[in-house]
């Protein structure tokens, strides 16, 4: 007889975990989360477990996922993201979302650079999703547990492709800087189309990334590291980086530690690739 995986089994403790938290998810998800709300008065929230969010480590791309899209950018409900920022008066959001952190994982990156940029919108994209729940889990806690300064509400996670979707979600130009972070390196040839650096999709990057605007990218595996390079090298829409630069930008710091991959591989005393692409200016065409 086939055994139910424990996250469907109802006598699992992994089972009533995840049960409880989608009741919380529920209620406080799409929420301003203030003063008046039931989960204030003192009441602080635990940070999710990653254990009981354990998922396949990969998810394929090219699935046809069940997964929700806006038709067009217009269409895309932000305040339900982000409720802090959504104008009471007129019912519209007063930022847009101008970082973007694609394949976010647990979403530590994000949250380092939370209180980097407090005043800029970011956004997580994530195809997994035990790992999305995780991370939404976590900045509803967040949020909630430091209510008082208004913490963490510039962050925030989509369930999404971002192979497919990114126009979707984003206008032209919309974005200052893009991360890839630890991307899943799909070591054999046949599946190198499945890496999230292709040439088509840098064009699709590079529609979404306003003119110097920042791809960032960093991996330990040194094949994927070339291969992204090239790919962007060989784009007319990129100019790399300077070595210089790295070092003084903030975001290459905070994500050379931040993301859990990056710590993993810290842990491991692995190495740590990285490379930062420009968007070029649009060719004048005559
Ligand atoms: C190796 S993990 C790195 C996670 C995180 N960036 C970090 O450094 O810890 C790669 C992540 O990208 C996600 N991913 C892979 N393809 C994706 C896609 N097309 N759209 C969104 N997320 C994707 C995976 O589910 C996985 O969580």
């Amino acid at each position: 007889m086939k055994t139910k995986p424990l996250s469907q089994d109802p006598g699992s403790k992994r089972y009533a975990y995840r049960i409880n938290k989608e009741e919380n998810r529920k209620e406080l998800k799409h929420v301003k989360i203030d003063e008046s709300s039931l989960v204030q008065k003192g009441q602080k929230i635990d940070l999710p477990k990653k254990r009981y969010y354990r998922q396949r480590a990969h998810s394929n791309p090219f699935s046809d996922h069940q997964l929700e899209y806006p038709v067009s950018p217009q269409e895309m409900d932000w305040s339900k993201l982000y409720p802090y920022y959504k104008d009471a008066e007129t019912g519209q959001m007063t930022k847009k979302v101008t970082i973007a952190d694609i394949g976010c994982g647990f979403g530590g990156l994000m949250i380092d650079l939370s209180p980097a940029f407090p005043e800029t919108l970011i956004l997580g994209m994530e195809i997994r999703v035990q790992v999305t729940n995780y991370v939404e889990d976590r900045i509803i806690a967040l949020r909630n547990n430091t209510l008082s300064r208004h913490g963490f509400q510039n962050i925030n996670v989509l369930r999404g492709n971002a192979m497919k979707f990114l126009p979707n979600f984003f206008e032209k130009g919309q974005l200052s800087k893009m991360f890839f972070c630890f991307p899943d390196p799909h070591f054999k040839q046949r599946k190198h189309k499945a890496r999230i650096i292709t040439n088509t999709l840098l064009s699709e990057y590079a529609y979404v990334l306003k003119e110097g605007g920042v791809v960032y990218t960093i991996t330990d595996v040194k094949d994927l590291h070339e291969w992204m390079v090239k790919h962007l090298e060989e784009h007319p829409l990129f100019e790399r980086l300077s070595t210089e630069w790295e070092n003084s930008d903030k975001c290459v710091k905070i994500m050379r530690n931040a993301t859990e991959e990056g710590k993993k591989v810290e842990r491991k005393k692995g190495d740590k690739f990285v490379a930062c692409f420009r968007r070029l200016p649009n060719p004048t065409i005559l």
